[in-house]
């Protein structure tokens, strides 16, 4: 699964329940079948659901992590124009 999605339609995936995007430099991440095996929290994951976590990613992991879990969450990328 695949797409490019403004950041107003990922910013409606907020919650569990539809899919909890979450904005990583300009690649998207649906994080709702991971937040529970997080080995940083379910909680701080929910907390930028709809959101661009970008900052936040960087001062916790490095590029391997995404390397890793790219393939199973990455849904989509954001459109270039509509970054907020
Ligand atoms: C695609 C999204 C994410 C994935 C795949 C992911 C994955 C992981 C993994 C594998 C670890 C274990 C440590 C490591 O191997 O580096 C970890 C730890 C952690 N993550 Fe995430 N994470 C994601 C997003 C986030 C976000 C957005 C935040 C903050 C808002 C966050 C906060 C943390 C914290 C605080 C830890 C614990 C660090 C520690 O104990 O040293 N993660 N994450």
């Amino acid at each position: 699964m695949s797409g490019t999605f403004t950041a107003k339609e990922v910013a409606e995936h907020n919650t569990v329940d539809n899919g909890l995007y979450i904005i990583i430099d300009n690649n998207v991440y649906s994080v709702a079948s991971f937040v529970d095996e997080h080995p940083g929290g379910s909680k701080i994951l929910k907390r930028v659901g709809g959101k661009d976590a970008s900052k936040q990613f960087w001062k916790y992991h490095n590029e391997s992590v995404l390397k890793k879990y790219s393939e199973k969450l990455k849904v989509g990328t954001l459109k270039e124009e509509a970054k907020l």
